[in-house]
């Protein structure tokens, strides 16, 4: 079910469907081929109507949809139709095609290019050619390597092609002239690559790139880092990946998911179980795993006879005078995930403004300084409130003050009650060794990435550089539940699972949109998930809201925190 591997995962998976099963590669490779073809025809048939005079397909490069689909309905119920309808998905919402194949590839006249690496990349671009000639597409390889060393089933197909009379050059460098082609394909280099491209390969993938042409990348763009998501310079930028049997998390991760444009998951005869098999623990987000994998029921059905009482009671530490809003925002998300109470406490100085902010909240005095600040104090009080809770979240607004450290200590030792933390409570973390904290509830911390950098005592660029293998060291190593924020974010777990979430928006970018989420995972704590399943949820849900409210909006850049809120 989705799960999202490292390139080593894939070759160990590959070698098991051959070796243990059975299944000859030339068959994985001809499926391959055959999809990437599909794809390409799609591609074709959707761009139809939009075709330039010269034959070419009018894709703008602003248009370059950012999300990921595959094969089917989408995990948002969208179709590709309604996703063309919008001018491409920019929500990074993955579609699963379930059928097994989206039809035979159709006629069609346009000239392709497949560029041919030396690998199995190479051989799927080989059969690619193959069927799209037999749909009538008009074929031609571009070698980035002489054709005498590719091996093993590339070099079948290199020959059937030969055979069947494919016109074939091999680039000797100097640049190219794909006047009059349609469109490219990038079977250059797949997840045997290493490295930055090297020479002539380098050379080709900036001539693709410069040429404005549609690319669909085969497996990976070439030039991706498959576990990471670095982009090497140079990368090819795809309009489409048709990824072959499972997701690679370089294709999840930014810069490489903008790379790759949209995603493309293909079957291609690896049987499931297989994969169940390897026990691989870094899943995609989706609805059936949210459901299968993470036990949620993503209808949120509530109990007939159910009352506030049954959907537990959030306890909200946050705001401060100059930032009584975060606090605020956080408190009215937790309602709006459906939690039965929530009492948000904050300095008494500001209590009284917070006053009928939104009459379903109940208020508490937790102290404080006569400049509306937290104090160290109010540790005590927190935790009398704590104490009839069923969570306590904490952190946004609450900003710095004298003994914060010792603070949070307490809270998070003596508070009987699941913790989130957030915002400044996370900077207060990061100022200490936690190592040696004890609790026995859970935990989880939801850092955007300037606050995964203090906490792991790293840069941000370093953060960003491999976002899912930080995450599931971080958690395992910490026995957190760990939110990575930021545009696809990630939610590991203590035990080493790991979730991709891609529902979002970039319009989500905008100050409190995190408060919002730190209140939902405390509002499906309080209903009695666990750390890793609201984390996740709620994760999910945020994105979703994103995604409505910037249909609602005229401009999605206008989105504040509160429409997230509106739009759960
Ligand atoms: N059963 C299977 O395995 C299946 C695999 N499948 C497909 O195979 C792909 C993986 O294929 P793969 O392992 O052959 O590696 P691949 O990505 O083609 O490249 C290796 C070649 O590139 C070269 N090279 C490396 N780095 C480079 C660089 N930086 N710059 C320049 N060159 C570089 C390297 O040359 P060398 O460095 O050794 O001289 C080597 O010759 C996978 O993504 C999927 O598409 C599917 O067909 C389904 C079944
Ligand atoms: N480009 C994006 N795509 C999807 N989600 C995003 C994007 N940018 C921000 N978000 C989400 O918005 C929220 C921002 O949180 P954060 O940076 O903590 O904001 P604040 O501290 O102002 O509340 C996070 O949940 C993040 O994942
Ligand atoms: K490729």
């Amino acid at each position: 079910m989705y799960p999202i591997v490292t390139a080593a995962e894939m070759r160990e998976l590959d070698r098991a469907a051959t070796e243990e099963l059975g299944i000859p590669a030339i068959v994985l490779m001809e499926n391959a081929g055959r999809a990437i073809a599909e794809e390409i025809a799609a591609l074709s048939r959707r761009c139809g109507q939009g075709r330039n005079p010269e034959g070419g397909l009018a894709v703008s490069p602003g248009e370059r949809p950012s999300g990921c689909f595959a094969e089917g309905s989408d995990a948002q119920g969208r179709t590709d139709a309604d996703r063309a309808a919008k001018g491409g998905a920019r929500s990074g919402g993955l579609t699963i095609r379930t059928e097994a194949a989206p039809g035979p590839v159709q006629p069609g006249a346009e000239y392709w290019i497949v560029l041919v690496g030396k690998g199995n990349n190479g051989g799927d671009g080989l059969v690619a050619a193959r069927h799209l000639r037999e749909a009538g597409f008009s074929v031609s390889l571009l070698y980035a390597a002489p054709p005498e060393s590719l091996t093993g089933e590339a070099a079948v197909q290199r020959d059937i092609a030969a055979a069947l009379g494919v016109p074939a050059a091999v680039y000797r460098g100097g640049g190219y002239d794909f006047t009059g082609c349609a469109g490219l394909v990038d079977a250059l280099l797949g997840t045997g690559s290493s490295g930055a491209p090297r020479g002539l390969f380098a050379e080709l993938i900036a001539a693709a790139n410069a040429s404005g042409l549609p690319i669909v990348a085969a497996d990976i763009p070439s030039g991706l880092n498959a576990d990471t998501g670095e982009t090497h310079d140079p990368c090819i930028q795809a309009e489409v990946t048709v990824c072959l049997a499972l997701l690679k998390r370089g294709l999840l991760q930014y810069p490489g998911s903008g790379a790759a444009g949209r995603v493309a998951l293909r079957s291609i005869g690896i049987p499931a179980d297989l994969a169940l098999k390897q026990g691989l623990s870094v899943h995609w987000l989706a609805p059936a795993v949210l459901e299968r994998r993470l036990g949620v029921d993503p209808g949120r059905r509530r109990a007939a006879d159910g009352h506030k009482g049954t959907y537990g009671h959030v306890l909200v530490a946050a705001g401060s005078l100059p930032m009584s809003g975060a606090g605020l925002l956080c408190a009215r998300a937790a309602l709006r995930a459906g939690c039965g109470l929530v009492t948000w406490a904050l300095p008494g100085r500001v209590l009284p403004s917070a006053v009928l902010a939104a009459p379903e909240l109940m208020l508490a005095d937790a102290g404080g300084s006569e400049a509306g600040e937290w104090t160290a104090e109010s540790a005590d009080r927190l935790l009398e409130l704590a104490g009839t809770r069923d969570v306590l979240a904490v952190g946004p607004g609450i900003g710095r003050f004298p003994g914060g450290a010792q603070w949070l200590r307490r809270l998070w030792e003596e508070a009987d009650v699941p913790l989130v933390v957030d915002a400044d409570a996370l900077n207060l973390l990061a100022e200490v060794s936690y190592a040696g904290w004890r609790r026995t509830r859970p935990v989880v911390l939801t850092p955007h990435p300037g606050e995964m950098a203090r906490l792991a005592g790293i840069h941000t660029a370093e953060v960003q550089r491999d976002r899912i293998g930080l995450a599931i060291r971080y958690a395992a190593e910490h026995g957190v539940t760990l939110v990575l924020k930021g545009a696809h974010t990630v939610i590991a777990a203590p035990d080493g699972r790991a979730f991709v979430n891609t529902t979002g928006h970039p319009g989500m970018a905008t100050g409190g949109a995190g408060d919002v989420l730190t209140g939902m995972i405390a509002g499906l704590l309080a209903q009695g998930l666990d750390g890793i399943q609201a984390a996740a949820f709620a994760v999910y849900l945020h994105g979703q809201a994103g995604e409505r409210a910037a249909g609602r909006r005229h401009d999605p850049s206008s989105i504040v925190a509160s429409d997230l809120i509106e739009a759960l």
